[in-house]
């Protein structure tokens, strides 16, 4: 429950931020604004329009939309706007570290490079104050062998990226379908994770840990309808990249406060707080914080949890991940 001192904490806290699609940062008004720039015609009239259609039913009513948004992004100058766009975001919401999800495949099947897509959000990276690091993800709904060809495609720009993901359509699409695809990019020491258990079963979130390895699940939430996943999860403190918003805008749960996170923290899981699409769910992260915290009954010492849960879940080196650990402990010392 949320009193102004609690939401003064959550939005001043330290806080890395672990699952955000770049291209779900795209705000209605830049979408106009790079529409207009590259002469590409969209199928809504006004930004207000455009905002109006963001009423979805499931995760494939979100994509049709999302995929249709990116298609404005043509230059590198495109994707490093839009990148610095959610760097300003993060930084106002006092994020440290972030690690940014992109889909390259939604660019180069329209014909841009994938140089491109990487050397432009990879350059507003390097220009934020914001600790950012890129994971190049999979369309689950394209086959394994273009996933492949994609990372192959982005060996050239190896040190840009630190791991591979993988999202869109997840009914139908289990994380077996990608399994060698995986293998490689271990064997290329990128780091693993895959989206699962969003709309998806239990046993796609058992796959994606047996069969591609991955060091983190996103969402994750539908674990709790198998209570040995969720005693497993626990045991191995498999973090968990929880988007509050984006599960309430995608009808995963009906309301704020039917969601699983007090349930998943009380289970010992190492769950973690994000926004997943934030131009489309309403919200960044903090607003994510905000929202959970508004409707479940969470207090001061899940939000010390959570903020330490997501740089623990963090692809950093130890001796910077103990430091941001030792920056959120001092913060919560100085809670009354
Ligand atoms: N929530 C989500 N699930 C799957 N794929 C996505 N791509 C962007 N957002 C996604
Ligand atoms: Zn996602």
């Amino acid at each position: 429950m949320l009193n102004d001192e609690l939401r003064r904490i959550l939005r001043t806290m330290p806080k890395a931020e672990l699952h955000i699609h770049i291209e779900g940062s795209l705000e209605p008004e830049l979408i106009f604004e790079l529409a207009q720039r590259n002469g590409v015609s969209l199928a809504y009239p006004s930004v207000e329009a455009l905002r109006r259609a963001y009423d979805f039913s499931d995760l494939q009513s979100f994509l049709d939309i999302y995929y249709a948004g990116a298609s404005v992004l043509l230059t590198e100058q495109d994707f490093y706007d839009m990148t610095a766009a959610y760097l300003r975001r993060a930084q106002a919401d006092n994020v440290r570290h972030a690690e940014i999800f992109f889909d390259p495949q939604t660019h180069t099947a329209r014909g841009v490079p994938i140089g491109t897509v990487i050397d432009g959000i990879w350059r507003a990276c390097q220009d934020s104050p914001v600790n950012a690091s890129l994971i190049l993800c999979f369309l689950r709904h394209l086959s394994e062998e273009e996933a492949i060809a994609t990372l192959e495609e982005a060996i050239p720009y190896r040190d840009k990226f630190i791991g591979v993901g993988l999202d869109s359509s997840e009914v139908g699409h289990p994380p077996e379908k990608f399994a060698r695809v995986f293998e490689r990019a271990r064997n290329l020491g990128l780091h693993l994770v895959a989206h699962a258990g969003e709309e998806g079963p239990p046993a796609y979130i058992e796959s994606a840990l047996d069969v591609l390895n991955v060091e983190r699940i996103d969402h994750g939430v539908r674990c709790l309808d198998d209570p040995e996943l969720v005693q497993r999860l626990a045991r191995e403190q498999m973090a968990l990249t929880v988007c509050p918003l984006s599960n309430v805008k995608l009808r995963v749960f009906d309301v704020m406060g039917d969601h699983s996170l007090r349930r998943l923290l009380d289970a010992g899981l190492a769950a973690t707080v994000n926004s997943d699409d934030p131009a489309y769910f309403g919200g960044y992260v903090n607003d994510n914080y905000e929202a959970a915290f508004e409707a479940l009954p969470l207090d001061v010492s899940h939000a010390h949890q959570l903020a330490r849960n997501s740089f623990a879940a963090a692809f950093l080196e130890p001796e910077q991940k103990r430091a941001y650990l030792a920056e959120v402990d001092n913060f919560f010392r100085q809670v009354p």
